[in-house]
């Protein structure tokens, strides 16, 4: 099976830099995997994504995407397989309408109006806006501004999305409605997702989650493996699920707790157990 994306030894350090942003770096993400990227502010998650789609280039090591290696020569082919959303929805807006704005990466590639047409519809369709293809952008939510900016990435068919600190303006409802877009765009389709966040409920949506540390990966692992470290995360200047902060409080104050990852649903549920045994 090919990796979605293969990196292999990935070393960056910025022209004017002495230390490097990112130091060996060796990641494959499979094709359909969701991999969240965590790391305190300045750990190298930005750097790595412009290794990926090839703003910057390593200064040592290999970028392969969807199997073509990252060089001068594949830039265009691999960006047309790697779309990313970013943190601010209010900069992604070139159109004057909804549909406007999700043809514009369509319109620069020269496809015929036709299937333009078709691929507008059937994106807005699977981001949930069909109804607002003729409103106005700005006057839009912000989880809706990103739904529209997801519909222009998908129009295009890509084979990766990179969400960059995508859900990191937006509210607790617009942050739930743009993780359960890609949820259930990743049923119906084989998509790539790679997220760089803060935002632990969308780390924890994710099928692996890796923390970068001063530009290496420090741990890999499932976001239950991953969050059930919550003094060590805490320590790397990480946030900690709610849940998890809660069970190490209990368990500071005698309460037995199962050492294993519970998300809230499951400390709720442990917690009846307590309960009815008291
Ligand atoms: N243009 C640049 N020139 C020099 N150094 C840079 C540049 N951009 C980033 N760096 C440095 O590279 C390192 C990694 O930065 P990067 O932006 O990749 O981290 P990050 O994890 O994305 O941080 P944040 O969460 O704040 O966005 C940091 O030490 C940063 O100061």
């Amino acid at each position: 099976m090919t990796e979605a994306i293969q990196i292999d030894h990935l070393s960056y350090t910025y022209p004017d830099a002495t230390h490097p942003a990112l130091a060996d770096v060796s990641l494959d993400i499979a094709q359909g995997e969701w991999v969240a990227i965590i790391g305190h502010n300045g750990s190298g998650k930005s750097t790595l994504a412009k290794n990926i789609n090839g703003l910057l280039a390593p200064t040592s090591g290999q970028v392969t995407v969807a199997g073509l290696p990252l060089t001068e020569e594949n830039i265009w082919d691999i960006r047309a397989k790697v779309g990313i959303v970013f943190q601010n929805p209010d900069n992604q807006f070139v159109g004057a309408t909804v549909a406007d704005d999700v043809a514009f990466g369509l319109e620069n590639r020269g496809m015929p109006r036709d299937e333009m047409i078709v691929r507008v519809d059937d994106a807005l369709e699977q981001v949930n806006m069909s109804a607002f293809s003729s409103r106005e952008p700005a006057r839009l939510s912000g989880g809706q501004k990103q739904r529209v900016a997801i519909a222009g990435i998908i129009a295009q068919r890509p084979d990766i999305i990179i969400l960059d600190e995508a859900t990191s303006m937006l509210d607790p409802a617009g942050r739930l409605e743009v993780l359960q877009l890609i949820q259930a765009l990743r049923e119906r389709q084989s998509l790539t997702v790679l997220s760089i966040t803060h935002d632990i409920d969308e780390a924890a949506s994710a099928d692996r989650v890796i923390i970068l540390n001063d530009g290496a990966i420090k741990e890999s692992g499932t976001p239950a493996e991953i969050f059930a470290r919550g003094p060590e995360l805490i320590e790397l200047g990480l946030d900690v699920p709610f849940a998890e902060r809660l069970k190490h409080a209990l368990i500071s104050r005698g309460v037995n707790m199962p050492a294993h990852y519970l998300d809230e649903e499951g400390l709720v549920n442990y917690l009846w157990t307590l309960h009815s045994t008291m």
